[in-house]
């Protein structure tokens, strides 16, 4: 009961976040832009000295029409192009290290966010990762970021910079001549006003072109990950019709992204024309009045046009935020997702054997259909419980919840007398071993696969784990022995030296629990009862349980427990089971019905 209430108050949690989200998204960006907080503050150090030189090279060319119009001496004329060449030069310098210094603060702040992004990701309770295809996970933790990357590199740089020439063109403008600086300023003005007027515009539309993008990223990891099934069933003509769709998907969504992004842009275009023009007119007719000199006319003009770069680029970086925008929200939406199991405070589980007792359990992955109702079985430490069950019956549900994959709905579950809730996390699992069917491979050594890298494992303790569980002759095959390179996602593997792989992966960690969820399914005969023996050997030293589905598997167990549509059906020693006639297990035993189980 007391799972069901955390479960709907961190429902609650997340509504109020994402109604905030909103309005933190800027602010909770800029935690990430605290450690480069130097770079940036030489970033607009550089940025500043770049506009005023910016600033100072049409001055230098007004000087130069002028003393050329009143006819002055050559050596005048050229100390000025000598100067107009060095200011030249020298900001060209600067304006490729602002860029390389901006691009490098963009990934050194991004870059944490990734990280964040995966580890809060990898913490995710299994239900959010049902939900959720790999790929489009990728996309959330990279594609989003890099667009919040490309903000951050452009927006420091573009933005603070366009301000800065904006207000400098505009204060000099109204030294020299008051009404084309009124001009200039309406024009700015009335273009920044517009660009902050939309800026929202296209967020929405921009948020469906990432989501759209993201599922497409999920079909094709989906489908590359289950490639053999697509092969051998022809399956490749529907998934390129899916394919279709989705690209379909993403390249109108992304349409209208664009075209919501690029009207602020025209706009500002006509605006530009418009004020060109206006000033032109009266720049002549002040000069032709003689209120003004050909230079300053030079000015005026070179002024104007160097109005509409800061202003494009105030446009892009506009376009460039609704993309970031959508990016933070998403990013912001997904770490603010909170993993519906929390890690307990109590460490405190005994040394040796663990106990285990289920009382009144029940679980279910969606509320409108039971896994599991009202188990309540226990076993003392020490003790080995075989389950049995056909397909579907939830053998495996029940061991995914003792590991604290899932949260039970109610009843309570208790290892070494102790309630999972209260375990931390890390305790549980370092005392409680599961092997499943599924065996993940990562990239790395053979002993980085086997110890899941932990180097407090010695290579004697593999050498006589895998010389018990019969996988030696493998690993001595290997090129390298431990140290062979193994391949992400187990091709270099048989299914059935998959399985052994895991066993000994679990026997390495010495657990005081361990669940074998069909350990020996993919396994021969002859090596699957050299198994047996090493496996029963090696739980010795700790309780077990064996999911199994065929009665062999199950000859050295104390106990026995039949389930069946979730409920327990059977439930006793295997002895007395088997000599109990009307039991389930007995049935089963003299009627040899060992493969109808599977
Ligand atoms: N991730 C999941 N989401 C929703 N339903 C699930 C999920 N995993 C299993 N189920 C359902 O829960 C029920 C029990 O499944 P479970 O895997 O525990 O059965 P099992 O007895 O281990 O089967 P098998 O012998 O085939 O491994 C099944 O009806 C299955 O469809």
């Amino acid at each position: 009961m007391s799972q069901q209430t955390t479960v709907s108050s961190n429902q609650i949690e997340n509504l109020k976040q994402k109604e905030n989200n909103q309005k933190l998204s800027m602010t909770w960006l800029l935690q990430y832009l605290k450690p480069v907080k130097g770079r940036l503050f030489i970033l607009l150090t550089l940025l500043l000295s770049s506009t005023g030189l910016q600033l100072i090279q049409p001055q230098i060319v007004k000087q130069f029409i002028d003393t050329a119009a009143a006819g002055e001496v050559m050596t005048t004329l050229l100390k000025l192009a000598g100067l107009f060449l060095i200011v030249a030069v020298f900001n060209q310098l600067i304006t490729v290290f602002v860029s390389y210094l901006g691009n490098d603060v963009a990934w050194r702040s991004t870059n944490r966010l990734r990280g964040d992004l995966l580890k809060h990701c990898l913490r995710l309770d299994m239900k959010f990762h049902n939900q959720k295809t790999p790929g489009e996970m990728i996309e959330r933790v990279d594609g989003d970021v890099t667009n919040i990357s490309n903000f951050f590199a452009m927006f420091i740089v573009q933005v603070i910079g366009s301000f800065v020439l904006l207000a400098g063109i505009l204060g000099y403008m109204f030294t020299v001549n008051v009404p084309i600086a009124l001009v200039m300023t309406i024009f700015t003005a009335l273009s920044v006003l517009f660009m902050m007027f939309v800026r929202n515009l296209g967020v929405q539309s921009s948020k469906n072109e990432r989501e759209a993008s993201a599922s497409l990223f999920g079909l094709i990891e989906e489908r590359i990950a289950g490639i053999e099934d697509v092969q051998t069933n022809g399956h490749v003509s529907y998934v390129m019709n899916r394919f279709h769709r989705l690209m379909r998907a993403v390249f109108l969504k992304g349409r209208r992204a664009w075209m919501m992004r690029v009207i602020p842009w025209n706009t500002t275009v006509v605006l530009f024309a418009i004020a060109v023009t206006v000033v032109l007119l009266l720049g002549v007719r002040y000069y032709l009045s003689g209120d003004i000199t050909l230079g300053t006319l030079f000015l005026i003009y070179q002024y104007t046009q160097m109005l509409n770069e800061p202003i494009e680029q105030l446009g892009d970086q506009v376009q460039e935020f609704q993309k970031a925008k959508s990016g933070m929200l998403r990013s912001r939406e997904l770490l603010s997702q909170r993993s519906e199991i929390v890690s307990g405070t109590k460490n405190t589980l005994p040394d040796g054997p663990l106990g285990l007792a289920f009382k009144d359990v029940t679980f279910s992955y969606n509320p409108d259909k039971p896994v599991l109702q009202h188990i309540t079985f226990s076993l003392r430490p020490g003790e080995r419980l075989g389950i049995i069950g056909r397909t579907g019956s939830g053998k495996s549900s029940l061991s995914r919840v003792m590991l604290r994959l899932y949260n039970i709905n109610s009843g309570r579950i208790e290892i070494g007398g102790v309630d999972i809730t209260q375990l931390e996390l890390p305790d549980l699992y370092r005392r409680v071993g599961m092997v499943t069917q599924d065996v993940q491979l990562f990239d790395g050594s053979l002993r980085d696969n086997l110890t899941l890298f932990d180097d407090q494992i010695s290579d004697e303790f593999i050498m006589e784990t895998t010389q018990r569980l019969g996988l030696s002759h493998w690993i001595d095959a290997q090129p390298e022995g431990l140290d062979t390179h193994l391949s992400a996602g187990g091709a270099s593997l048989s299914a059935g030296e998959a399985q052994l792989f895991a066993l000994t992966r679990v026997f390495l960690t010495q657990p005081s629990l361990v669940i074998l969820d069909e350990p020996s399914s993919r396994l021969d005969a002859a090596t699957e009862s050299i198994l047996q023996t090493a496996v029963d050997q090696m739980m010795e030293h700790c309780t077990g349980i064996i999911i199994a589905h065929r009665l062999s598997t199950l000859e050295q167990v104390d106990r026995i427990m039949v389930l069946g549509g979730g409920k327990i059906l059977e439930f006793g020693g295997r002895e007395q089971l088997a000599l109990d006639p009307n039991s389930h297990y007995a049935k089963l035993l003299s009627s040899g019905q060992k493969e109808e189980l599977a």
